[in-house]
């Protein structure tokens, strides 16, 4: 149930709109239902996520924290793997990974995306299968690969010409052939933020199609006897809903698959569609059911490989933010609350929280948009535009730009932010010498930490002071 609508209130002479698409809610006690994970719910006062109610972890673990719903992440990431049934899904790391994570991931069927030595880590001490798991990144060194081919990493993306001699070498020293996709750029114009659009031709990953370079890498990976090319890899960006992008990107990609077999004789196994599906931060986002994402990905390619008269290839993606973005709340105490009257006399609320841009960067990087709601009190007083602040140095450390709170939100009050499960914790910062916050794992009523929170002695435990 929406329980939104276009309030008097927001028009009303001298008051503060917010952007258009935000609407006063009918009711601020109760939550926007697609904004939030499967488990959560109003009881009373409180809300409660996992059975547990967020004041009693927040009395338990304090403030700030990640708070997981481990139903709402493992329905997810199955949901996908079997929309996408006959697809290999790889659980895309970067957006958020630990080893509890990692061990979901492995248990209930998922491959994994990993783009750092770290993340690799972290995935194989939680129990991914190497085999199962594939790995990115523009500029990978000579150690991280040899530890890469050397741990069995399934599938290396190859992301530039310089990158296939230093494999090739690496696999070869190893004595080990090891596969490997090429990654393309589609050229495609991905609607979403610049900074996390990657198809277009003017930005830092994958081979062009275009310019010829795409051809050329899988010339000389098809050359290096270290390597064994088993098909391409495209990602058009991240948060992305319209599924034109991947429409335009796939026909493209398919006809270079369709070129190599034509020219160079070889039908390759395999193609890596990349992640990027969005999720519903506010009311204005409106994502795709993984099903209907699945059914109209498969058409697509159906289509497009009978036209090309070539065999469907075994077909992979990469969801990040779709699985773990929803399930993650970030629950925070207000400190200070400071009306602030703007030219024309409007007033915007500013509440402060004890997190701020060290644990939520998305809206300081992306201009991204969220919500919140109080999470342990309801209250009838009439609703006023708010902006909820961190407590960092930086007048740009917002957390969210607008959303109504009741008028009488005030110091000690719980907040919520839902949607931060995915590039929250996973960008978190020590800025201002902040401690990241813990990731806590809330299920049938009991709460388990997955990650701690840091502690100053974790701060001091790398400064190791003036040697000389
Ligand atoms: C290569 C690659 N795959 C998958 C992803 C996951 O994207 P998302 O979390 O938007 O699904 C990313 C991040 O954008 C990426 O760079
Ligand atoms: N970090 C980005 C997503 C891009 C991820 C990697 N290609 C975000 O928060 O939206």
């Amino acid at each position: 149930m929406t329980t939104t609508h276009e309030a008097g209130w927001a028009h009303a002479s001298g008051a503060l709109r917010g952007p258009s698409w935000l609407r006063q809610p009918t009711d601020p006690n109760e939550l926007v239902p697609q904004l939030w994970s499967r488990t959560a719910h109003k009881r009373g006062d409180d809300l409660v996520v996992g059975g547990v109610a967020l004041a009693d972890l927040a009395a338990e673990h304090m403030t700030p924290a990640y708070v997981l719903d481990e139903e709402d992440f493992r329905a997810r990431a199955v949901g996908f793997r079997d929309a996408f049934a006959g697809w290999q899904v790889y659980y895309a790391a970067k957006a958020f990974v630990c080893t509890g994570v990692a061990r979901w991931i492995a248990e209930d069927g998922l491959h994994l995306d990993a783009c750092s030595s770290g993340e690799l880590t972290v995935a194989l001490r939680g129990g991914v299968d190497p085999a199962r798991i594939e790995y990115h990144g523009n500029n990978k060194t000579v150690p991280e690969l040899r530890r890469v081919v050397s741990a069995g990493v399934g599938k290396v993306i190859v992301d530039s010409l310089t990158e296939i001699d230093r494999l090739a070498d690496v696999a070869r020293d190893l004595g080990t052939v090891q596969p490997v996709l090429v990654r393309v750029t589609a050229g495609v114009e991905a609607h979403t933020h610049e900074y996390i659009a990657t198809a277009h031709e003017d930005q830092k990953f994958g081979l062009s199609i275009t310019s010829g370079d795409a051809f050329e890498a899988v010339r000389r990976v098809l050359a290096a006897p270290g390597l064994e090319l088993r098909g391409l890899h495209s990602h058009i960006g991240s948060q992305i809903f319209d599924a034109s992008g991947f429409e335009v990107a796939a026909r493209r990609v398919l006809a270079l698959h369709a070129r190599i077999a034509a020219e160079l004789g070889v039908e390759l196994p395999e193609m890596n569609l990349g992640g990027g599906f969005g999720i519903a931060y506010t009311t204005q986002d409106d994502p795709a059911d993984p099903a209907d994402l699945a059914a109209a990905m498969r058409s697509i390619v159906e289509h497009e490989c009978r036209a090309l008269g070539v065999a469907v290839p075994q077909l992979s993606i990469e969801p990040g933010r779709a699985i773990a973005g929803p399930s993650v709340c970030t629950l925070y105490t207000v400190g200070t609350v400071k009306p602030v009257r703007l030219d024309g006399g409007a007033v915007r609320t500013y509440v402060s929280v004890d997190g701020g841009m060290s644990d939520n960067i998305r809206t300081a990087l992306y201009d991204a948009d969220y919500s919140c709601t109080m999470a342990d009190r309801r209250s009838e007083a009439e609703p006023v535009l708010a902006r909820v602040v961190g407590k960092h140095c930086e007048a740009g450390d917002v957390v969210v730009k607008d959303e109504f709170l009741p008028g009488d939100v005030r110091p000690g009050d719980l907040l919520a932010v839902p949607g931060t499960g995915a590039y929250c914790r996973s960008m978190a910062s020590n800025y201002n010498h902040a401690l990241r916050p813990p990731v806590i794992a809330v299920r049938d009523g009991v709460a388990r930490v997955l990650v701690r929170r840091e502690t100053e002695d974790d701060l001091l435990a790398t400064d190791v002071g003036d040697q000389e």
